[in-house]
C-alpha cells in the first residue's frame, strides 16, 4: 500500500493509524502547541480529542497564534509503508540540475551539523557545502510518501523567486530524500509574532505584501500551497520573507478546482470543509494571518478542531469594536474582503496587492512621503513633526469594514514619517495618492458581498474560553 501524505485527494479512512499514534498526536498537542492535526485525521481524531479537549492548554499566548499544524505525527506513517515505493518512478520528474540521485552521497559534499527545525516527516539541519562553505539547511523526506516527489517538483518549479526558499540540491538514498535548501537563519514568522505581539500597520503591511507577493507568485505558477501559515514563513538574517513547506501544495490549472481536507484547521478556508476549492483558499489563510498581525489573535478559534471548524464555518467577526476601534479602516476593508466566506466575492491576490492598504503602507513614494505641516510653513520654523498622511479612504457605503476612528489609520510618525522624510508639496502628495487609489479595481458585486450571504462577521469568542486566554489580544 502506499501512502499518501497528508492533505493529499484521499479518503482519510484509508491511511490506518492505530490508537496509540491518535493518542501519541493528542498529547503532543498538550505539550506542544504547535505540532498537532492534520485535517486528514480530523476524522478519526475528533472522537479522541473531544475526550480531552476540555484538558488542553488553549490559553497560552503561543496556542491563539500557531493554529492548528498539519500533519501526522513524526513516524505515524513509516512503519506502514514500504520505503520507495511508488516515489522512484516519479522521482524523474525532480529536475536534473539539483538531483543528485544515488550515486553521489550527501555527506561527500555537506557536513551536517545542528538540527535547526522540526517538520512531521523528518527533521531539518544545518549543513555547510564542503566546497564553497555556505551554509544551507537540509530536510530529510522520508520515501513512502506519495507526495514527497510533489513537494520536490513543486518547490523546483517555484524555485527562483526571491519569497520561495530556493532548493538547490536533492540526494537520493534507500530510504529517504535529502532536500538542500537556502538557509532561512532568521527563524520563522509565528516565531517572531509572538515576540512582537500586536504589528504596527505599517509593518504589518510590509510583510504581509511580501507574503501576498509570493502567494500571487505561486498562482500565477499555477500552485496552490494549501498550508500559509506563520509557520511556514520563515525569514533570512535581513528578515525577507521565504514560503516553505511545500508539502500541501497542488498544481492547479485554470477553473480546476481540488477536494481533499488539507491545510491548518484556524486557517482553513470553510470551503476546504465542504469540498471543491481553488488557490483562493490562499487568500483566506492569508486573511487570517493578516487578522493576526493586526490584532495579535486568530479570528477563529475554539477549545477542539469541530468549535474551529464552526467557526471558520458559521462567526461573524465584528470588525467594529474592541481592537479593531484602533485599526484603521482600509486594513479591515482588505481582511473583509479576504476572509468573505463567498469565494466568487473573495478577492485575489493580485487584487490584495492593489488594494489601498498595501499601496498606501508599502508605495515607496507613499512610505517616505511627507508634506511640510501648514503651521511650519506658516511659523517658518522647522518643525521635525511632519503632517501625517491619512490613510486611503474607502467608501463606507460600499464596505461593511468601517471605522469610527478616522485618522487611526495613518502610520504613527515614528515608523514611517521620520527625519528621513523628503519634504514633497501637496500636489504631488495628492498625485500619488491617486495614482495608489485608481490601481485598485474590484468590482462592484466584491465591494457590495464583502462577507459573503452571512453579512458582516463578528468576532464571537468560544464560551468556553476565558478572556484571560483565546480571546485577549497579547
Ligand atoms: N530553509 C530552511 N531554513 C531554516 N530552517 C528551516 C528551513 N526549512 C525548514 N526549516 C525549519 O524546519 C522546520 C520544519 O520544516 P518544514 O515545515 O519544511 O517541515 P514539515 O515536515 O513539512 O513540517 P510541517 O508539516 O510540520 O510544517 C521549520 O518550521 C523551520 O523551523
Amino acid at each position: 500500500m502506499r501512502k499518501k501524505r497528508k492533505g493529499s485527494e484521499t479518503d482519510a479512512s484509508k491511511n490506518v493509524q492505530n490508537e496509540d499514534e491518535l493518542g501519541q498526536t493528542c498529547d503532543s498537542r498538550s505539550s506542544n502547541i504547535r505540532s498537532h492535526y492534520s485535517l486528514e485525521d480530523y476524522s478519526r481524531l475528533k472522537k479522541k480529542c473531544k475526550e480531552d479537549a476540555s484538558t488542553q492548554p488553549t490559553g497560552s499566548f503561543k496556542s491563539r497564534l500557531a493554529g492548528i499544524a498539519t500533519a501526522p505525527p513524526c513516524g505515524a506513517s513509516s512503519s506502514l509503508v514500504p520505503p520507495g515505493r511508488g516515489l522512484k518512478r516519479k522521482i524523474g520528474c525532480i529536475d536534473v540540475n539539483t538531483q543528485m540521485g544515488r550515486k553521489n552521497k550527501i555527506e561527500e559534499d555537506y557536513v551536517k551539523f545542528d538540527v535547526i527545525g522540526h517538520g512531521k516527516f523528518g527533521s531539518v539541519w544545518l549543513c555547510k557545502s564542503k566546497v564553497s562553505g555556505v551554509e544551507f539547511a537540509c530536510k530529510i523526506l522520508r520515501k513512502g510518501e506519495e507526495t514527497v516527489h510533489r513537494e520536490v517538483e513543486i518547490m523546483q518549479h517555484l524555485s527562483g523567486h526571491p519569497g520561495v526558499v530556493t532548493l538547490h540540491a536533492v540526494y537520493e538514498e534507500a530510504e529517504c530524500f535529502h532536500l538542500v535548501m537556502e538557509l532561512c537563519s532568521g527563524g520563522r514568522l509565528i516565531d517572531q509574532m509572538m515576540e512582537v505581539g500586536q504589528y504596527s500597520e505599517q509593518r504589518a503591511a510590509n510583510i504581509f505584501k511580501d507574503v501576498m507577493l509570493v502567494i500571487k507568485y505561486c498562482h500565477d505558477m499555477g500552485v496552490v500551497h494549501r498550508d500559509i501559515k506563520p509557520e511556514n514563513i520563515l525569514l533570512t538574517t535581513s528578515g525577507k520573507i521565504k514560503l516553505a513547506d511545500f508539502g500541501l501544495a497542488m498544481r492547479i490549472s485554470n477553473g480546476q478546482t481540488l477536494s481533499g481536507l488539507a491545510g491548518s484547521p484556524a486557517y482553513v478556508a470553510p470551503e476546504v470543509l465542504s469540498g471543491n476549492y481553488s488557490e483562493k483558499v490562499d487568500i483566506w489563510s492569508a486573511g487570517v494571518l493578516l487578522h493576526a498581525l493586526l490584532a495579535a489573535v486568530l479570528p477563529f478559534k475554539g477549545d477542539s478542531l469541530e468549535t474551529v471548524f464552526d467557526a471558520i464555518k458559521n462567526v461573524k467577526l465584528d470588525f467594529h469594536s474592541g481592537i479593531w476601534e484602533t485599526i484603521s479602516k482600509p486594513a479591515r476593508d482588505l481582511m473583509a474582503r479576504m476572509l468573505t466566506r463567498d469565494v466568487s466575492a473573495r478577492i485575489t491576490a493580485d487584487e490584495v496587492l492593489r488594494h489601498p492598504w498595501i499601496l498606501f503602507y508599502t508605495e515607496r513614494t507613499l512610505r517616505t512621503l511627507t508634506i511640510k505641516s501648514k503651521l511650519k510653513s506658516q511659523v517658518g520654523g522647522s518643525s521635525r513633526h511632519p503632517v501625517i498622511l491619512p490613510g486611503p479612504e474607502l467608501d463606507e457605503s460600499k464596505t461593511d469594514a468601517g471605522s469610527r476612528h478616522e485618522d487611526s489609520h495613518a502610520p504613527s510618525s515614528s515608523e514611517s514619517l521620520s527625519d528621513k522624510s523628503e519634504e514633497q508639496d501637496d500636489s504631488g502628495l495628492v498625485d500619488v495618492l491617486a495614482v495608489a487609489i485608481s490601481n485598485v479595481r474590484i468590482s462592484e458585486p466584491k465591494r457590495s458581498r464583502l462577507c459573503g450571504p452571512t453579512g458582516p462577521i463578528e468576532q464571537q469568542c468560544s464560551s468556553n474560553m476565558t478572556t484571560n486566554n483565546l480571546c485577549r489580544a497579547f
